[in-house]
């Protein structure tokens, strides 16, 4: 499975590594020079319109890229050439927001009155905090805020809810599919959409995949059919299980899975026991993914109902 090239960037994609040319000839690449610290990308029209930049604040990068010279900027913008067609994907006329790991946020169009927010910084752990923590991945924006709801209603309303969930066990050296409370309860459906599964599927493709190559050095060639979930108020838990133990799923590798609707429901959090205390709930939209055969859970719900979309990956 090979990731797909962008001819136009959206919120949510990390950055390509491209190589940018500054005013002095040297040459710098993205990645190698400007990942680490929130990123304002620039592709002004012409000078007039470079000249008009906000002053970025300390502690972010500013980069006026495209043809034109930013004569008279505002000072602390760098300002670079790059590939056209690379500023053609960015767009011309726009001002992004990029976060550390050069993922783009948020694009406006220029000229831009008034400077924009930049995220205010979280705080950092304690040391013993991160000594017992979960090797995980967590990659925003995966999917956009209307793609969830219309999967979390896909599974609602085009599948009448899904079936009650049962789960693979062993008897007698067989694999037999059970309900079984003690392990799990909750509702799931294969989506039966074709346009929603291509646009998750690319949506993974676009910026799942980059990253797991990237953080875990893997190179994703198959992935099991994506799942639809909800957990129940009072109704929905996962209990501590590892996802390849039995033989028809050996060959998974990393699980997937995104929240649909962080926010709306209590409880239901991932946790590792083997690695520690720490909850797990990501923002809806970003993906959680991590080794099959770690321990993991989703903690009960105790208000509303979590929906999530899993998959897993080899
Ligand atoms: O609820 C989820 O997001 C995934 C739960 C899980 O661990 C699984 O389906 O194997
Ligand atoms: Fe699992």
């Amino acid at each position: 499975m090979n990731a797909a090239a962008s001819a136009h960037w959206l919120p949510g994609d990390r950055l390509p590594d491209v190589c940018l040319r500054a005013d002095d000839g040297t040459s710098r690449t993205l990645h190698a020079e400007f990942a680490g610290r929130p990123l304002w990308i620039a592709t002004p029209v012409d000078a007039a319109s470079a000249a008009r930049l906000p002053r970025p604040p300390d502690g972010v990068i500013a980069l006026c890229v495209g043809p034109a010279v930013p004569e008279g900027a505002a000072s602390g913008w760098q300002s670079a050439a790059a590939d056209p067609r690379w500023c053609a994907g960015l767009g011309i006329g726009l001002f992004w927001q990029a976060d550390a790991n050069l993922r783009l946020q948020t694009s406006q169009p220029l000229p831009i009155n008034e400077a924009p927010k930049v995220a205010a910084d979280v705080d950092a752990l304690r040391g013993e905090q991160t000594f017992a923590i979960a090797p995980v991945l967590q990659i925003p924006d995966v999917f956009e805020p209307d793609l969830c709801a219309a999967l979390i209603r896909h599974l609602e309303v085009d599948c009448a809810g899904g079936d009650v969930s049962a789960v693979l066990v062993m008897q007698d050296g067989e694999q037999r599919l059970q309900v079984d409370p003690d392990i799990k309860q909750r509702r799931e459906v294969i989506p039966r959409d074709a346009q929603l599964e291509a646009r998750m599927h690319e949506r993974l493709m676009r910026r799942a995949l980059p990253e797991i190559v990237r953080v875990f050095n893997f190179e994703v060639r198959r992935r099991d059919p994506f799942k639809l979930l909800a957990y129940p108020e009072n109704a929905g838990y996962f209990r501590a299980h590892r996802d390849n133990e039995t033989p028809d799923v050996a060959h998974r590798r990393f699980a997937l899975s995104v929240n649909l609707n962080q926010g709306d429901y209590a409880g239901g959090e991932f946790r590792y026991p083997e690695f520690g205390p720490h909850l797990f709930s990501p923002p809806t939209g970003a993906a959680l993914v991590f080794s099959c055969s770690m321990l993991h859970e989703v903690r009960p719900v105790e208000r509303g109902t979590r929906y999530a979309m899993t998959t897993f990956l080899a």
